[in-house]
């Protein structure tokens, strides 16, 4: 049982682990820290948070259990602040969507990662943000995976584990490195695309009102174009040097199906497509696993 958990950034994720600790009656007493007064209101008002504050080691002070929700380009920020009071009894993770720039970030403030800090990232969330799209059950059924490092505590990664787990998810553990290489193809690449796609086609559409036709599809691809702009912001920056390779390699892949289709290359346009349904297939088996 945790006494006081302390949620750095009380929003989509933050509130949704709140809400679950809350549910599951995994801490006495949670403890919110957010940058934004009305999203900290709101987490008080709803009952998501038991005690609200703006400043970040007042707010840690006394957890026993610290988890940062902010965006990943906050970390130096967030951490320079926890430096003072850096709570050593206590275990401290993260939610970040990049695990190398939240490793380095913990390097840069402390001279060395804190063996009591346990990087790790929820694979769970929405287009949705601020603490008003938290849900209880958000991480139910979901993978969390964790990158500690060798100096990482065992009992620290232990805690951190069945934290996640009474939450319903199943945890996984990665190399922060190996971490930030997949999920820049699996989440992180899909997300620059929807954001190029929409904006290509929202520059179209102030001449043509194409959006008025759009089907499900469009509706489909498109949806996370609608996630936070500040958050992706951070997440290409933070891990460029994995991403950019990928939209290099996209960038052929297109080019190829745009040859084909000049060509009216029926058989390998076919072929290219079957290969792609057979590979989302594959993909949609192992959500089952
Ligand atoms: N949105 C998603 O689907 C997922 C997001 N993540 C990661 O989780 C983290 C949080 O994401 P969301 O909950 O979606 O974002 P969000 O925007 O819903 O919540 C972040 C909160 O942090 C607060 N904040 C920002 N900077 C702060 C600072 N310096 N001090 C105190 N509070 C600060 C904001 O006011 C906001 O309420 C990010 O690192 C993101 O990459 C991980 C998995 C899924
Ligand atoms: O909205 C969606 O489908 C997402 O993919 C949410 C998401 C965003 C960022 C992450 O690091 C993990 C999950």
């Amino acid at each position: 049982m945790i006494n006081r958990l302390c949620i750095i950034g009380v929003g989509l994720i933050g509130g949704s682990v709140a809400r679950a600790a809350r549910a599951k009656e995994l801490c006495h007493e949670i403890v919110g820290v957010d940058a934004d007064a009305d999203n900290l209101r709101s987490a008080l008002e709803w009952g998501v948070i038991d005690v609200g504050f703006s400043d970040v080691a007042k707010g840690a002070a006394n957890a026993d259990m610290v988890m940062i929700a902010t965006p990943v380009g906050s970390f130096d920020v967030i951490f320079n602040a926890l430096k003072a009071i850096w709570p050593t009894e206590a275990v401290v993770t993260d939610a970040g969507s990049t695990k190398c720039s939240v490793i380095e970030s913990a390097k840069r403030v402390f001279g060395e990662v804190p063996d009591n800090f346990v990087p790790g990232h929820p694979i769970a969330g929405a287009e949705k943000s601020g603490v008003g799209a938290s849900t209880v059950d958000l991480f139910q059924g979901k993978r969390v995976i964790l990158t500690p490092l060798e100096t990482t505590s065992p009992s620290a990664v232990k805690r951190v584990e069945r934290l996640w787990q009474s939450m319903g998810a199943k945890v996984y553990q990665m190399e922060p490195a190996h971490h930030d290489e997949v999920l820049a193809a699996t989440s992180h690449l899909p997300h620059v695309l929807a954001f190029a796609l929409t904006n290509m086609l929202g520059k179209k559409d102030e001449q043509q009102e194409i959006f008025q036709f759009a089907a499900g599809g469009f509706r489909d691809f498109t949806r996370i174009a609608s996630s936070d702009p500040k958050m992706w912001l951070d997440i290409c920056l933070a891990n460029r040097r994995e991403i950019l390779p990928l939209i290099h390699q996209f960038r052929e892949e297109l080019a190829v199906a745009a040859s084909l289709i000049e060509k009216g290359a029926t058989d390998q346009l076919f072929a290219l497509f079957v290969d792609a349904r057979g590979a989302r297939q594959r993909f949609l088996d192992q959500l089952e696993k």
